[in-house]
């Protein structure tokens, strides 16, 4: 059980899924609409951000976007998109190109939750909850105290140095986008990072190989994510997708956009201002789809409050906030509602 993983259960080809897939009716992924334009006219399309107008209608926009959406693309955001394409490129080896045998050999610490290397659960804790159709390999990369390239593979050549770049570039960009939400909501464009203190990142590649049964399954279970900020980008299979006005809306897959995801502890600060997204990820029969998450988070040490009066939530040691999403799990967004007074 330990070792197994989705990607030996997908390529023994059989028709449907082992039982622990099957998520319950209420959460299972509503069939498309056979008329995308259709689903168009009725759902929102979520919003993407041109990062490079630079003009007062940049802090609007992205007001509205956290407000309505708590998640945005970016575009022209100065990543290199190379690096983009280079990190994509880098984590399909690892998925595609080495065998279980060598894939195995980096596992995770199942025991311990978000542990470095080559997993599938999420979560440690119950044996009941339903599985994600979702491998992933976990690289912890700052603050550099815990980065160990030597958890990370050897090859291709320039896969730590992609890392490394990849890390380096998101950071900023956390950085650049916690300062514009400060500044939308008129605080300091400080203010929020303030808070957060020193950024505990790590990049997530995550792989959803096809599934039989794309209907009954998840790729990954809705949550909202419990950091700061979420930067993810992925391939152009498609899965990732945002509940808004009580609907699931795809994020369309763009190789050079960014996606931003609004986290719990953006949503204590704004003092629920704005508020943390709530995504999940879908399968699909045909394809496997390959996305990289990098979470920004505050110090398991750090005290999260909001930065308005009167506060709504209360304050939080960022590690209890952890050990009780890990402890209940992710399902709606119960761990956050629970600060709120
Ligand atoms: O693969 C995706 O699109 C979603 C990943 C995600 O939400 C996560 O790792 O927290
Ligand atoms: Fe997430």
């Amino acid at each position: 059980m330990e070792a197994l993983r989705v990607q030996v259960l997908a390529e023994k080809g059989e028709t449907s899924v082992p039982s622990q897939y099957i998520q319950p009716p209420e959460n299972r992924p509503q069939r498309q609409n056979p008329n995308p334009n259709a689903n168009a006219n009725v759902k929102g399309v979520i919003p993407v951000i041109d990062l490079s107008s630079r003009t007062n209608n940049l802090l609007d926009e992205l007001k509205k976007a956290c407000k309505e959406w708590g998640a945005f693309q970016v575009i022209n955001h100065r990543v290199p998109i190379g690096l983009l394409d280079d990190m994509r490129r880098v984590g399909r080896t690892f998925f595609e190109e080495r065998s279980m045998e060598e894939k195995l050999r980096y596992s995770c610490d199942s025991a311990s939750p978000a542990s470095e290397g080559y997993g599938s659960r999420m979560l440690v804790a119950s044996n009941d909850t339903v599985l994600d159709w979702r491998d992933y390999f976990d690289h912890h990369t700052l603050p550099l105290s815990r980065r160990d390239p030597s958890n990370w593979l050897e090859s291709p050549a320039d896969y730590r140095k992609v890392v490394a770049e990849y890390s380096e570039h998101m950071k900023a960009l956390a950085q650049e986008l916690l300062g514009l939400v400060s500044e939308s909501l008129g605080l300091t464009c400080q203010c929020i990072e303030n808070v957060v203190g020193e950024f505990y990142q790590n990049i997530t590649i995550s792989y959803y190989p096809p599934c039989p049964q794309p209907e009954l399954t998840l790729g990954l279970q809705s949550h909202s994510d419990m950091g700061a900020i979420t930067l993810l980008i992925q391939d152009d299979v498609g899965g990732l997708e945002v509940f808004n006005n009580g609907e699931w809306v795809t994020v369309n897959p763009t190789s050079n956009a960014i996606c931003v995801i609004l986290a719990d502890q953006t949503e204590i600060i704004t003092n629920g201002e704005y508020r943390s997204a709530e995504h999940r990820a879908v399968t699909n029969a045909g394809r496997a789809r390959l996305s990289v998450a990098t979470f920004h988070d505050p110090a398991k040490t750090r005290q999260i409050s909001p930065a308005f009066h009167p506060p709504k939530y209360r304050p939080v040691i960022y590690g209890d906030y952890v050990s009780s999403w890990y402890t209940k799990g992710p399902e709606g967004k119960r761990n956050l509602d629970a600060l709120l007074i």
